[in-house]
């Protein structure tokens, strides 16, 4: 029998971490952060401006290396792992929508849509027909073949979630993403990423400061500070396996 090391997390959270500090040239971001996530589990992160969402959501998709503490993934340490690894872990098993889109402007949109999965090593066909479904049901199908400067900011900003959600991650990190749209074109972005994660069973990291937008998680967790300062359920859980699954926290 394997026996796990004492220190390794919970089995059933897809991420988890522990004890996590920050800071930025010396300015703490974070302070002793600890938290489970469950597959399927959409979770906000809300707290106000500056109190460390965005640092959060870095430290645990691999960007940023904590200072301090534990990030595992799927009972993998992605705090010690090395850059070369973490940078695979992003890009094939993690997703990320910030409130830019950050397209290239050289590319088609279903090339920037397809990225992830070109740098895989899928084949430019597959490529294509995955980021034009993902296109297509983001009702941008029709824009493909067009580079970001002919497209509005709300359409970049679906391309970008095209991107994010194309090679169907396990995690997708989403950073403010509603924040430049108005608020029809934030509807069909959340439902869109919502639809996608309940049907994918792919775990959401929302950090934002809207309310409306935060109410689409199954729980929040606020941020004051750099520390964490609440906790709550947003909406009742599906009654599925998934749902009744989906909630642990160990602040
Ligand atoms: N690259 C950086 N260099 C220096 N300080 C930074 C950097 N990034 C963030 N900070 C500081 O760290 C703290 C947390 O910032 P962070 O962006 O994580 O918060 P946030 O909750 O995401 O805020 P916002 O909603 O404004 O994005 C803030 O005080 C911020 O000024």
């Amino acid at each position: 029998m394997v026996v796990p090391p004492e220190n390794a997390p919970p089995d059933n959270d897809v991420l988890w971490a522990r004890s996590l500090h920050y800071a930025h040239d010396g300015a703490p971001a974070l302070v002793d952060v600890s938290l489970g996530v469950r597959q399927g589990e959409i979770l906000a992160l809300t707290g106000p401006r500056g109190s460390g969402k965005t640092t959060l959501l870095r430290c645990l998709s691999g960007q940023l290396r904590p200072t301090e503490g534990e990030v595992w993934f799927n009972s993998v340490p992605v705090h010690t792992m090395g850059d070369l690894s973490r940078e695979r872990l992003r890009r094939d098993r993690f997703g990320w929508i910030g409130p830019e889109p950050q397209l290239l402007p050289e590319l088609k949109a279903w090339e920037n849509a397809a990225l992830p999965l070109l740098l895989a090593g899928a084949s430019h066909r597959a490529a294509k027909h995955t980021a034009c479904e993902w296109l297509d049901r983001l009702d941008i199908g029709s824009f493909a073949r067009k580079r970001p400067a002919s497209l509005t900011r709300a359409e970049c900003q679906r391309v970008a979630l095209a991107r994010a959600l194309v090679t169907v991650p396990s995690v997708i990190y989403a950073d403010e993403p509603t924040a430049p749209l108005h608020r029809a074109d934030r509807a069909l972005l959340l439902r869109t990423l919502t639809t996608a994660a309940r049907s994918h069973e792919i775990t959401v990291l929302l950090a934002t400061d809207d309310e409306a937008t935060a109410a689409v998680a199954d729980r929040h967790l606020t941020l004051v500070d750099g520390r964490l300062a609440g906790t709550g359920a947003v909406s009742p859980l599906p009654d599925t396996p998934e749902g009744q699954a989906a909630c642990s926290l160990s602040a």
